[in-house]
C-alpha cells in the first residue's frame, strides 16, 4: 500500500455494482484527500446514489472496495455520516431530541450528548428552535435538523445525496454554502451528489463527472476558487470555465 493511499480520507477502489446483471457502477476508483469537498455529477440514473450508498456501507459492491480511515467499509460505520434528500426527522421528537437520537442509540454519556447536540444545533442556527417539533418547521429547517443530527455524530466523512434537492434554488444554494463552510471549518471530508452543475462548482474544490450508466469517472476537475465560498462567485469567470468543462465532459 503506497503512502498516498494511506493518507486518503476515502479510497474507492475498482468498485462495480450491477442490478439484475445490468451494470450500474463500472470499476470506479478515486481517492479523496482529507478535508476535501468533492461533488459528484452525472446524468440522471447513471449510478451516483448506488456509488454513495456503497461508500456509506448501506449497499454492498459486487467487486472492489471502499476504505475509510484505513478500514474497509462493509457496513455503516460511525466515521461516515450520510444525509439524503428525504425528510428523515422524527415527527414525535423535538428538534433537540431528533439531534440527540443517534447519540442516545450509541449509549454515550448524558453530558457528552448534551454538549454535542448543543454544538450541532448552534452550528446550523437552530438552537433557538430546539423545543419545536418538525411539523412546525419549514422544509429547509427540517433539513438543517437532519444536518445537525449527522454533524452531532462527528463523522470524518459526510456523504450528501442531494440533501437540499427538494428545496427552492435560493435556499438550496444557501444551505449548500452553509454545509461547505461547516465542513471546511471542521476539517470534514464531504461528497455531494447534485444535479446542479453550478452548485457543484460553487461548493466543491473538486468535481468528479460520471458517465451515463454504467457510471465511470470521465472527468476529474479542480475548482480554482478560494476556500471561502459565496453566491457572489456565481459570476466569477473561473466558475464559468469549470461549468463549461463539466458540460463538455457530460456530452462524452
Ligand atoms: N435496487 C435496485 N434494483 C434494480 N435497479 C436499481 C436499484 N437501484 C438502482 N437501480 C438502477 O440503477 C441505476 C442507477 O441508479 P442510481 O439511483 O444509483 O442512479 P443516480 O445516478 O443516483 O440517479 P438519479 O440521478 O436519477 O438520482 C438506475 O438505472 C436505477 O434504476
Amino acid at each position: 500500500m503506497s503512502g498516498a493511499i494511506d493518507r486518503a480520507a476515502v479510497s474507492v477502489r475498482a468498485v462495480s455494482k450491477a442490478y439484475g446483471g445490468v451494470p450500474a457502477v463500472d470499476g470506479i476508483s478515486f481517492e479523496l484527500a482529507p478535508g476535501s469537498f468533492v461533488a459528484l455529477v452525472g446524468p440522471s440514473g447513471c449510478g451516483k446514489s448506488s456509488l454513495l450508498e456503497i461508500m456509506a456501507g448501506i449497499r454492498g459492491a459486487d467487486r472492489g472496495e471502499v476504505v475509510v480511515g484505513g478500514r474497509r467499509v462493509d457496513r455503516p460505520i460511525r466515521s461516515v455520516g450520510v444525509m439524503f434528500q428525504e425528510d428523515t426527522t422524527l415527527p414525535w421528537r423535538t428538534v433537540y431530541r431528533n439531534v440527540a437520537f443517534p447519540l442516545e442509540a450509541s449509549r454515550r454519556d448524558r453530558h457528552e450528548i448534551a454538549a454535542k447536540v448543543e454544538a450541532a444545533l448552534r452550528m446550523v442556527d437552530l438552537w433557538e428552535h430546539r423545543t419545536m417539533h418538525p411539523a412546525a418547521l419549514s422544509g429547509g429547517m427540517r433539513q438543517r435538523v437532519s444536518l445537525a443530527r449527522v454533524l452531532a455524530t462527528d463523522p470524518s466523512v459526510l456523504l450528501l445525496d442531494e440533501p437540499f434537492g427538494a428545496l427552492d434554488e435560493q435556499l438550496r444554494l444557501r444551505l449548500g454554502l452553509e454545509v461547505q463552510r461547516i465542513c471546511r471549518e471542521q476539517g470534514r471530508t464531504a461528497v455531494l451528489i447534485t444535479h446542479s452543475i453550478q452548485e457543484a462548482v460553487l461548493l466543491a474544490d473538486r468535481v468528479l463527472v460520471l458517465s451515463g450508466r454504467p457510471a465511470t469517472v470521465v472527468q476529474d476537475l479542480e475548482v480554482p476558487l478560494p476556500d471561502h465560498r459565496s453566491a457572489d462567485q456565481l459570476g466569477d469567470p473561473r466558475v464559468a470555465q469549470v461549468v463549461a468543462k463539466v458540460w463538455a465532459s457530460l456530452a462524452y
